[in-house]
């Protein structure tokens, strides 16, 4: 990753005209993400894709960056982050396109496969980019507000069926036209972003310094930052798979909404993070405490899947406990991150998490598909969805089991009130 040598002023009108492109590429990146879950009943209905080929296409997405995402900090640090921005926002483009307009399961794949090489490497680059116009004070609020419009995107992909009911209603193609018209405004969002860049390089002749990934870093990472990445690993791999693949159908076949309700209701879970997050960030920052706040946030998940899969409460307060936990550990888990390990290693550190993440979302989208064909999981059959559940619960505790550990180690006040203290 690319950290800034000289730093732009930040706070700056040219910093936020950056900060407000970058924002709006974000949305667009996060909105094609977030568009086949809408679709996933209508791929099954019309294309008769099962519910393993449905989790592929999300999977497929995560499993080259096992390994790419290493190599995207390389990229960052080689051609900056606004051209790494923009050339992958570019794939991502190409990706959307063959994903909406590909004859076959094999080209829809191979689209969301491009889609994922660019689309992860974009949100590293968009980081480095946000940092490097703004200093230290204001850097986390501008970070929170980028991913803070990222999470409208995925609202939007939810809101998509009740804002675009014609195009929903031609079948499943029109939806994914569409993601790929936005993601043509985040390619031209990413060019501005490039241009102004460009211009104002020219002026102040900034010189990034690498921050690389270390292999050899990694033996000097304290027990609660392997905590944090356990919570990381399992706690995006439930909510991901869950929330942006199979929870729309989910609440078609099993609590019998239509599209659009089960979209609206999906959708306010990535509302409320879009306040939420920004209001947790500050809150936890004012009170110095984050190890509590993540095991809190952690320990919702389950909960929620538990009155989803065994109670009949219907779907609001599941809905509430999970929009919480989708605000409360982003907001936590990266300036935690960055208060366990010495900046120096924070790149690595960052690095090691997405990869094990991007692992475990397509480890945890493959196995969804897979218990759900395996049980026949249909509007006829709901039950068959209670290997998938039970598969997401257990998951969940894990990662709260992690979370607790992680405040029992490092998270108590003492703890919490010294800056970068590796446990
Ligand atoms: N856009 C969905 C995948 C995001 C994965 C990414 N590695 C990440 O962790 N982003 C931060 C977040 O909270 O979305």
């Amino acid at each position: 990753m690319t950290a800034p040598a000289s730093r732009l002023a930040g706070g700056s009108a040219i910093a936020w005209l950056v900060c407000a492109l970058i924002a709006l590429a974000q949305y667009g990146n996060f909105y094609v993400y977030d568009s086949i879950g809408p679709v996933a009943d209508l791929l099954q209905q019309q294309r008769g894709f099962s519910d393993s080929q449905v989790g592929l296409l999300n999977a497929i997405y995560s499993l080259p960056n096992v390994v790419l995402i290493l190599l995207g900090g390389v990229l960052v640090d080689r051609l900056g982050a606004a051209r790494t921005t923009l050339l992958t926002a570019g794939i991502c483009l190409v990706g959307a396109l063959l994903t909406a307009f590909s004859p076959n399961f094999t080209g829809m794949a191979a689209g969301r496969l491009l889609y994922g090489i660019g689309a992860e490497t974009f949100s590293i680059a968009t980081l480095a980019g946000v940092a490097q116009y703004f200093a230290g004070g204001t850097v986390a609020l501008a970070m929170g507000l980028t991913l803070a419009i990222g999470r409208l995107g995925s609202y939007s992909a939810d809101m998509s069926p009740t804002w675009f009911t014609t195009a929903y209603a031609s079948g499943w193609q029109p939806p994914l036209v569409i993601a790929t018209v936005i993601a043509a405004t985040s390619f031209a969002a990413s060019a501005l972003y490039w241009w102004t860049d460009r211009r104002q390089r020219g002026l102040l002749n900034i010189a990034p310094v690498a921050e690389r990934f270390v292999w050899r870093d990694l033996l000097h990472f304290g027990r609660a930052y392997w905590y944090l990445l356990g919570l990381c690993v399992l706690w995006y791999s439930v909510i991901l798979a869950f929330r942006s693949t199979f929870s729309i159908k989910y609440f078609q076949h099993t609590h019998g909404l239509d599209l659009a309700a089960a979209g609206e209701m999906n959708s306010y879970v990535f509302l409320a993070a879009v306040f939420a997050t920004p209001a947790f960030g500050w809150l936890c920052d004012r009170l110095q405490r984050y190890a509590p706040f993540l095991a809190l946030g952690s320990l919702l998940l389950p909960i929620a899947l538990g009155l989803l899969a065994l109670t009949h409460t219907g779907l609001i307060l599941p809905t509430v406990l999970i929009g919480i936990s989708y605000s409360l550990v982003p907001a936590v888990m990266w300036p935690l991150a960055s208060r366990l390990v010495p900046p120096a290693r924070f790149g690595t550190a960052i690095g090691l998490m997405w990869v094990a993440q991007n692992a475990g979302i397509s480890g945890a989208n493959l196995v969804a598909g897979w218990l759900n064909d395996r049980a026949g999981a249909s509007a006829a059959n709901p039950a068959g969805y209670d290997g998938m559940m039970l598969f997401f619960g257990m998951a969940s505790v894990a990662g709260f089991v992690c979370g607790l550990l992680l405040w029992l180690t490092a998270g108590r006040r003492r703890h919490e009130v010294v800056q970068a203290t590796p446990a």
